[in-house]
C-alpha cells in the first residue's frame, strides 16, 4: 500500500487534540485527524459538560431545599427528564459529532472516522469506519491524544454484571431506586451526590481511607460528613469481594461479611490508558504503560508528541488544552514556554466543591520541602455564618518555609473552585506570603478566608 504523504496525523481527538489539529490545519499544514468515536472525546460527550450539567440540576434542587432556613416555604419536585433534555439536546446533540467534524474540515483538517495505529516513525494506518485501509506518512510527525477508558476493578463476578460506567450514567433518562457506587474518586463522588439529590438510595464503596484521597484528607473527611448528612451512605477502607447480578437486581460482598443490594451499580474506579492498541510498539514504546512519558515538549518520540490524560500529569481537559497549545508551538517551530505542572489545578464539583492546586501538604513534605501550613473553617468566616446552610468548606495553604511561597492550596466550598483561581495563581506565579498577607480581601467574601488560612500559618 503506497502512503499518502502528509504534515500531521492527530491520532484521537479529546478536547487537545480537537485543538491541535485545528491550531495546526489553520496554521497552514496538511493534517488528518483520525477519531474512533466522537470528535472531542470524553469531555463534552460523557465527562466534563454532561456530568456538570447533571451537577447544575442538583445543586439547584439543593438551594430550594434550603430555602426554608433562609428565606421561606419552597417546594421542588425533582424531575431527571430536565437534565436528560439539556444533556440530550442542548450538551450532546443526541451524541452527535458533526459540529465538530464541520469545524474541524473548515479548519482545513481532513477527519476521518475509524481507529489508527503508528506503524512506525511518522507512519500511521488507519482502518476507517467505512471498511477503509488508509496508510500516512507524517512529514512532521504524528500527535496521539487517546485518553482513557473505565477500569473494571477486579471483583469477582462484577465482570458479569451489567454495570453502568460514566458512559451509561449520562445517557440515563430514568433513575433507579438505589445505587452503589464503586469508588470515592471524582466521579464516583459527583454522581453519587447528584443522583442521591434526585431520590436515589446511593452507597459509595471507597477501597481507600476516605472520599478524594487525591486531595487533602481534611477535605476528604469533611466531604464525607456532608454525604452523611444528605443521607449518603459512605463506606470507606472497603474491600469488595463478589458481585452478582440476578432477577434485576444486585448483590455486593464486602470482605466485612456486609451484603449490599442495589437496583444498580456504577463503577467509577479509576480509568485505563487508551495505549495498548496504538501500534507503540512499531517505535519502540511499551503498549502495556500506565502512561506514556513526553518531556516538557510533549515529545513521546522521533517525531511523535502526546498530549492528555495518558501522559500522567493529570486527567483534566484544562490539562489537555494546555497541552496542545505546548505541543502545536513546538510541532511549528514556535519556541515559547515548555510544560510546567507545579500548579495544576483541580476542582471536584460536589457541594461543597473541592478545588485543589499544587502539592498537599503530604507531597511537600515527601519531596523535603520546609513546610508550613495553615488552614480555616468556611463556615467560622463571616460569609459562611451568613451563608447558613450549605456554607461548609475550608482554606489550606501549604507553604515551603524556606522560599515563603505556597506550593499547595485547597479551597473547598460553595464556590471553592472559583476561591481556587486566586489560590492557583499564588502557587503559579511563586507569590511571596508576604505580598499574600498585604493584600486587602474584600468582606465578606469567602475568598477572604485565604487571609486567615495564611493568618494560621505554622
Ligand atoms: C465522568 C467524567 C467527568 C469529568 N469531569 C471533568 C471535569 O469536570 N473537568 C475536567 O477538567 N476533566 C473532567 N474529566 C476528565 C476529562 O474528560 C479528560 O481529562 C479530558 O477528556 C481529556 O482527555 P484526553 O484529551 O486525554 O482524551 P479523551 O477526551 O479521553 O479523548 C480521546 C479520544 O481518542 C479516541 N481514540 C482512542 N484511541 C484511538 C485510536 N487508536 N484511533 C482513533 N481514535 C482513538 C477516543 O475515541 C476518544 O474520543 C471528566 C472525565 C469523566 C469520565
Ligand atoms: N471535576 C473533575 O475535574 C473531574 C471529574 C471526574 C473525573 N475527573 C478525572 O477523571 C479521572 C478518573 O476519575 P475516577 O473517579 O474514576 O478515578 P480516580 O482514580 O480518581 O478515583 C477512583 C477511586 O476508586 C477507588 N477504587 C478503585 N478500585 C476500587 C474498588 N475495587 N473498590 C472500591 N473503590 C475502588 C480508588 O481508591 C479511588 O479513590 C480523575 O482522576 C480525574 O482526573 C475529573
Amino acid at each position: 500500500m503506497s502512503a499518502h504523504e502528509v504534515d500531521l496525523v492527530v491520532i484521537g481527538t479529546g478536547p487537545g487534540g480537537e485543538a491541535l489539529a485545528s491550531g495546526a490545519a489553520s496554521a497552514g499544514l496538511e493534517v488528518v485527524v483520525v477519531e474512533k468515536h466522537l470528535v472531542g472525546g470524553e469531555c463534552p460527550y460523557y465527562g466534563c459538560i454532561p456530568t456538570k450539567m447533571m451537577v447544575r440540576g442538583s445543586d439547584a434542587v439543593a438551594e430550594v431545599r434550603r430555602a426554608p432556613q433562609v428565606a421561606g416555604e419552597a417546594t421542588i419536585t425533582p424531575a431527571w427528564s430536565v437534565v436528560a433534555r439539556r444533556i440530550d439536546e442542548d450538551a450532546t446533540t443526541h451524541w452527535d459529532d458533526t459540529i465538530a467534524v464541520e469545524r474541524l474540515q473548515k479548519a482545513g483538517a481532513t477527519v476521518h472516522h475509524g481507529v489508527a495505529r503508528l506503524a512506525g516513525v511518522g507512519r500511521v494506518v488507519v482502518e476507517t469506519a467505512a471498511g477503509e485501509t488508509l496508510e500516512y506518512a507524517a512529514r512532521r510527525g504524528v500527535v496521539l491524544n487517546p485518553g482513557t477508558r473505565p477500569a473494571v476493578p477486579p471483583v469477582e463476578g462484577l465482570a458479569d454484571t451489567p454495570y453502568w460506567t460514566n458512559r451509561d450514567a449520562v445517557r440515563l433518562t430514568e433513575l433507579p431506586g438505589s445505587l452503589v457506587v464503586i469508588g470515592g474518586g471524582p466521579i464516583g463522588v459527583e454522581l453519587a451526590q447528584v443522583f442521591a439529590r434526585f431520590g436515589v438510595r446511593v452507597t459509595v464503596v471507597q477501597n481507600g481511607p476516605r472520599l478524594l484521597t487525591v486531595n487533602e484528607p481534611e477535605a476528604g473527611e469533611l466531604l464525607e460528613r456532608v454525604f452523611v448528612e444528605e443521607g449518603i451512605r459512605v463506606l470507606t477502607d472497603a474491600e469488595l469481594r463478589h458481585a452478582a447480578y440476578a432477577d434485576g437486581a444486585f448483590t455486593l460482598e464486602l470482605a466485612s461479611g456486609e451484603r449490599l443490594t442495589a437496583d444498580k451499580v456504577l463503577v467509577a474506579a479509576g480509568r485505563v490508558p487508551n495505549l495498548d492498541d496504538l501500534g507503540l510498539e512499531t517505535v519502540g514504546l511499551d503498549p502495556h504503560a500506565r502512561t506514556l512519558e513526553v518531556d516538557e515538549w510533549l515529545r513521546a518520540g522521533e517525531r511523535l508528541w502526546a498530549i492528555g490524560d495518558v501522559t500522567g500529569h493529570g486527567a483534566f481537559t484544562h490539562v489537555s488544552m494546555y497541552q496542545q497549545a505546548v505541543a502545536l508551538r513546538d510541532i511549528l517551530g514556535q519556541g515559547g514556554e515548555p510544560a510546567r505542572y507545579h500548579a495544576v489545578p483541580h476542582v471536584t464539583f460536589t457541594d461543597p466543591e473541592v478545588g485543589g492546586v499544587g502539592m498537599t501538604e503530604q507531597q511537600a513534605r515527601d519531596a523535603g520541602l520546609s513546610v508550613r501550613t495553615g488552614s480555616t473553617d468556611l463556615a467560622r468566616s463571616s460569609r459562611g455564618f451568613t451563608h447558613g446552610p450549605g456554607g461548609h468548606g475550608l482554606v489550606k495553604v501549604v507553604e515551603d518555609a524556606d522560599r515563603g511561597v505556597l506550593v499547595g492550596a485547597t479551597a473547598m466550598g460553595p464556590a471553592g473552585g472559583e476561591i481556587l483561581g486566586l489560590l492557583a495563581l499564588a502557587v503559579h506565579a511563586e507569590v511571596p506570603v508576604a505580598t499574600l498577607r498585604s493584600m486587602i480581601y474584600a468582606y465578606p467574601t469567602f475568598h477572604r478566608a485565604i487571609e486567615s488560612a495564611l493568618a494560621d500559618l505554622s
